[in-house]
């Protein structure tokens, strides 16, 4: 059922796709179609990854990684290792005029696209890190979203995308989702310790991104800045080394009382032009304001002689006037020159006394070759530089290239001509010079949150299996211990004798057999008399107590001999007494009968139990434990046949002793 509907939401997203195909095609950038087109591919992955297709859908994810790899290292990779030329040459490699700006989606794009392709390819597995791929994508793309209509497409690197790229994105994930969702649940506990840290993680990179991304913009807003006025600040300086020039050729002249000749003048002149490349030319002018010499000597210069200015040029008059007439030097408003480009004049009068003037020399700066002498020594082909009075255009120079987010103005003041430069460097120009390191926070943090994931989420699942095999070993060791305690007393019944608690017959038998080469060694039969009206007349339990009491004396009497004191069965017990001769054991044995009457047990009708024992002692000899018990068995006949409750020692045989 999941992944039917997660195949029904991936399908859906074949909507925006197609959607945006159609509705921009022609118009929209190729990063939006390369965007569009990843997304599609990843797309189709995951529908073959539903209907089972595993292989073809991994060589599609492959095919999407590739270009998004790209990607990711251009964003990241230093300006030193892989300059952006160099990128932009493998681009013009895949097309003429391409370059890496033109295919490569926007940074969260691309990262986005790479969480995805990273989603299908472990089709989105808890223990693969899925959970928080999902978020961190979703993350990126309400980002995305948030940049986008806040509309900051002209940021640096570029981090826009198209709605519909954005939105299959989407969709995708959410198809993701529903498919890995079922999943999921089996993790459940680990996923919420799991997610917490990872999560954090993820923002704090995103929120370093941020900061970093405003500090090293505005950095380099502050750099190209600097860089703009600078260039104006030389400007201006070389309008006054130029001033300075003038004068002192104006000074040259106050020697002399008569006019140059054109040969003096080329002379003289010829430095200064060479020095100042944008003087369009350096003219004589005489008193009547007649342009009479000027160099250099060209077609469009020669074209001037004899130009009266006062009429030629209405706008300069009154900065010719005040050299030719104050005698002080005249500079005229931003106008246009007799050579059709606008220029400044300066006017410096070569007085020959306090009120007569043999002249003027008169130094055309024509602005556009002003600012072209500066813009040569600017990267014009990542800079555009304006020149301008008020609105009037003074000098140009536009890159082919697509020009960066911003611009700078500066003011100029060329002796007392306000101009104004406007610098606005390029996309590529900014983007050399922009520093790396927001993009490697970035994808540094979120690789690092990634493996955080995976470190939390194995060492989660090896706690829970740990604490599992810890259990059992537990469950285990529990019931070995049982079953040793049941092997034990499995072991103890086999010889002891459960109501009693003293050893069986069978233990008594293998003491005795362990000990066949002591000698003296002497055995006690004890029967109960007439224990059979006790049970008849007082009950079993009656019976059982009785035993049991019994059993304790004996235990008493024999073992601080060293014996054993056993039962041998029903209500006979048996007593194997080491290194005790015959008189030792009827000792022993009428101590036994005695503790038996003191203790008073006593049948129904007042009289006291009483035992009958049968004693046998063997002195040397080999002991053969059949004769040696029915010696015994003999004597206790005896003493039973005797009227009980007294003590008889067997008679002597080849091998035991008799008394
Ligand atoms: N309560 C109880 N009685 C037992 C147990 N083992 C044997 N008996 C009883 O002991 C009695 C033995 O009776 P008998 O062999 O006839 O001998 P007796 O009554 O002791 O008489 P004499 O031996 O001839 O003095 C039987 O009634 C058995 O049921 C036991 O473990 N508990």
């Amino acid at each position: 059922m999941y992944r039917h509907a997660a195949f029904f939401v991936t399908c859906l997203a074949m909507v925006p796709l197609v959607l945006g195909v159609v509705l921009v095609e022609g118009e929209s950038p190729l990063h939006e179609q390369v965007a569009l087109a990843l997304t599609g591919t990843l797309v189709l992955a995951m529908l073959m990854l539903l209907r089972g297709w595993h292989g073809p859908a991994k060589t599609l994810v492959g095919l999407a990684l590739l270009p998004l790899t790209l990607a990711l290292a251009s964003y990241v990779l230093p300006e030193y290792w892989i300059p952006l030329s160099q990128w932009d040459a493998m681009s013009r490699g895949l097309a003429t005029g391409l370059t890496l700006e033109d295919w490569r989606p926007g940074l969260l794009t691309t990262i986005a696209l790479l969480l995805l392709a990273m989603l299908v390819a472990t089709r989105g597995r808890a223990s693969q890190g899925g959970p928080l791929l999902l978020l961190m994508t979703a993350l990126l793309l309400g980002i995305q979203a948030l940049l986008d209509g806040m509309g900051l497409d002209a940021q640096l690197p570029r981090s826009a995308a198209s709605p519909w790229s954005t939105l299959a994105m989407a969709t995708l994930l959410t198809g993701l989702c529903v498919a890995a969702l079922p999943g999921w649940r089996a993790h459940a506990a680990a996923l919420r310790r799991t997610l917490t840290p990872s999560l954090l993680l993820v923002l704090a990179a995103l929120l370093l991104w941020h900061h970093q991304k405003g500090v090293t913009t505005r950095e380099l807003h502050a750099t190209t800045e600097t860089e703009a006025r600078q260039l104006g600040d030389r400007l201006m300086r070389e309008i006054f080394d130029h001033l300075a020039a003038v004068e002192r050729f104006a000074n040259a002249w106050t020697l002399t009382d008569t006019p140059p000749s054109q040969a003096e003048w080329d002379r003289l002149a010829a430095p200064y032009h060479h020095d100042f490349r944008y003087l369009l030319n350096i003219a004589f002018v005489d008193t009547d304001s007649r342009i009479m010499r000027i160099y250099p000597p060209s077609d469009s210069n020669r074209q001037v002689l004899g130009a009266r200015l006062f009429d030629a040029q209405p706008a300069g008059r009154e900065a010719v006037r005040r050299a030719l007439v104050e005698q002080r030097i005249g500079r005229t408003e931003v106008i246009m020159l007799l050579q059709g480009v606008p220029g400044i004049i300066h006017y410096l009068p070569i007085p020959l006394d306090e009120r007569r003037t043999l002249g003027a020399v008169a130094m055309v700066i024509s602005l556009p070759m002003l600012a072209d002498t500066l813009f040569s020594e600017v990267d014009t082909q990542h800079t555009s530089l304006l020149l301008t009075q008020g609105e009037r255009i003074l000098a140009s120079q536009v890159p082919d290239t697509r020009l960066g987010p911003w611009q700078h103005e500066v003011q100029l003041d060329i002796s007392g001509i306000p101009l104004r430069l406007t610098i606005q460097p390029s996309h590529s120009r900014l983007l050399e010079q922009l520093p790396r390191l927001p993009m490697v926070t970035l994808v540094t943090g979120l690789t690092l949150a990634y493996l955080l994931y995976l470190v939390l989420h194995g060492y989660i699942r090896l706690a829970h299996q740990h604490r599992r095999v810890h259990a059992t070993n537990n469950e285990l060791r529990r019931e070995i211990r049982t079953r040793s305690q049941l092997q034990e007393e499995v072991e103890w019944l086999a010889r002891h004798d459960e109501l009693t608690r003293l050893p069986n017959r069978r233990l008594f038998m293998e003491t005795l057999a362990a000990n066949a080469t002591r000698r003296p060694l002497s055995v006690l039969i004890c029967d109960v008399d007439h224990f059979k009206r006790i049970n008849d007349h007082q009950g079993h339990l009656v019976g059982d107590r009785y035993l049991e009491q019994l059993g304790r004396i004996g235990r008493d009497v024999v073992e601080p001999w060293g014996g054993l004191f056993a039962r041998y069965g029903g209500e006979e017990f048996v007593a194997f007494l080491p290194l005790a001769d015959s008189v030792r054991a009827r000792e022993i044995a009428e101590a036994l009968r005695q503790r038996l009457l003191d203790a008073a047990l006593l049948h129904h009708d007042g009289r006291v139990l009483t035992v009958s024992i049968g004693v046998v002692t063997l002195t040397h000899g080999p002991l053969d434990i059949a004769t040696l018990m029915q010696a015994a068995d003999d004597a206790l006949y005896r003493a039973k046949a005797e009227g009980r409750n007294r003590v008889k020692v067997a008679q002597a045989l080849n091998t035991v002793e008799g008394a």
